[in-house]
């Protein structure tokens, strides 16, 4: 063995042994299921994904229908674990339904949604969900809508429960708010709380639904950021629904497009090359940044007009809350 091979592991060990002391203070014993995955996926964390990477999530032939209005057919993708993927689409085309199903609130009509190998049957503590209507308890307040969600992953003492919800909601901004209803936020101030409680759960699966939409721009970029920071970390899978092309092109991994719809199929695929970690300013200055959004947007029209084509009602975003 030479000297740096040797350097190497010792470091190596070092870095394992400090994780597992973390993994340990953090969940106590029973938990050294959810502690070993999490240690092997921080260990594998500068990995890239590859082929030999696991399937998380995996759709075959999934439908679902309201009464008898088809609302998404034939959807067919799998994602492996620890990608980041981004679900776009028209307005209305069943992107909300979808992230539904793969969080076990509502079941497929047809066709087979495993997680980890299993059918979706319910909802799991391992699938934290971000809706766009943020759904916090309003009796409630802030920092204990997020000690409620710790304290089911976490067996510690009420005063350490409240220090890290304070850690969640100061990494959104919100550590002056642990006090309050969430009648007395903003509908941003509710977002980023609904955000900080999701991210405090440390879930395989990440759902976020348009979690940025009520955000002013400035917060957004910041949001953006440590989703990234978080997500570069603990390699969560996130599936994550936008209208925004540039926040797709910046988080994602693989971009899934759904046709305009009902029903909606999964029309295109898009693949992003960019390296990882990601610099804000080399990734919107690159050419192929440009061309991607351009392909991007070509798809996203050629689905409406396709649908004004057939004199079929186009919603805008916003148009359904
Ligand atoms: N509870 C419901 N009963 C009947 N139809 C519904 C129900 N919820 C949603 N829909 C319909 O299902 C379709 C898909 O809705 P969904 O919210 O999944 O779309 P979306 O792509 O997420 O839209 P947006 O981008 O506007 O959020 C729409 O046509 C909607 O009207």
């Amino acid at each position: 063995m030479t000297q740096s091979t040797l350097k190497r592991d010792c470091r190596l060990a070092e870095e394992i042994s400090e994780e597992i002391r973390n993994l340990s203070d953090a969940y106590g014993n029973e938990c050294w299921k959810k502690g070993g995955s999490r240690l092997a996926k921080t260990l594998l964390k500068d990995v890239p994904l590859t082929e030999d990477v696991p399937i998380k999530i995996r759709a075959n032939d999934v439908g679902f229908g309201y009464g008898h209005q088809d609302i998404l057919q034939n959807i067919d993708f799998t994602v492996r674990e620890g990608e980041f993927v981004v679900l776009m689409g028209p307005s209305g085309c069943g992107k909300s339904t979808f992230l539904r199903l793969v969080s076990g609130l509502s079941l497929p009509t047809r066709g087979k949604l495993e997680i980890d190998g299993e059918p979706v049957r319910d909802t799991s503590i391992e699938r934290a969900i971000v809706f766009q209507d943020y759904s916090l308890f309003p009796w409630l307040t802030t920092g204990e809508n997020v000690m409620l969600a710790l304290s089911q992953v976490m067996k510690k003492k009420k005063k350490e429960i409240q220090q890290v919800a304070q850690e969640y909601l100061q990494m959104v901004q919100l550590e002056h708010a642990f006090d309050k209803y969430p009648g007395q936020l903003s509908g941003g101030m509710r977002q980023r709380a609904a955000i900080a409680r999701a991210l405090a759960l440390s879930a395989d699966l990440l759902l976020m639904d348009e979690p940025f939409g009520a955000l002013d721009p400035v917060t957004r970029v910041h949001l953006q950021d440590l989703i990234l920071q978080l997500w570069q970390d603990r390699r969560q899978t996130v599936l994550f629904v936008t209208h925004d092309v540039e926040e797709a092109l910046f988080l994602a991994d693989r971009i899934l497009l759904f046709s305009p719809g009902p029903p909606s199929i999964v029309a295109h695929e898009l693949k992003i090359p960019f390296a990882r970690p990601r610099q804000r300013k080399k990734v919107f200055q690159s050419p192929e940044f440009t061309e991607l959004r351009d392909q991007l947007m070509d798809h996203m029209n050629k689905g409406l007009f396709e649908k004004l084509e057939r004199e079929e009602t186009v919603f805008y975003p916003g148009d359904r809350i």
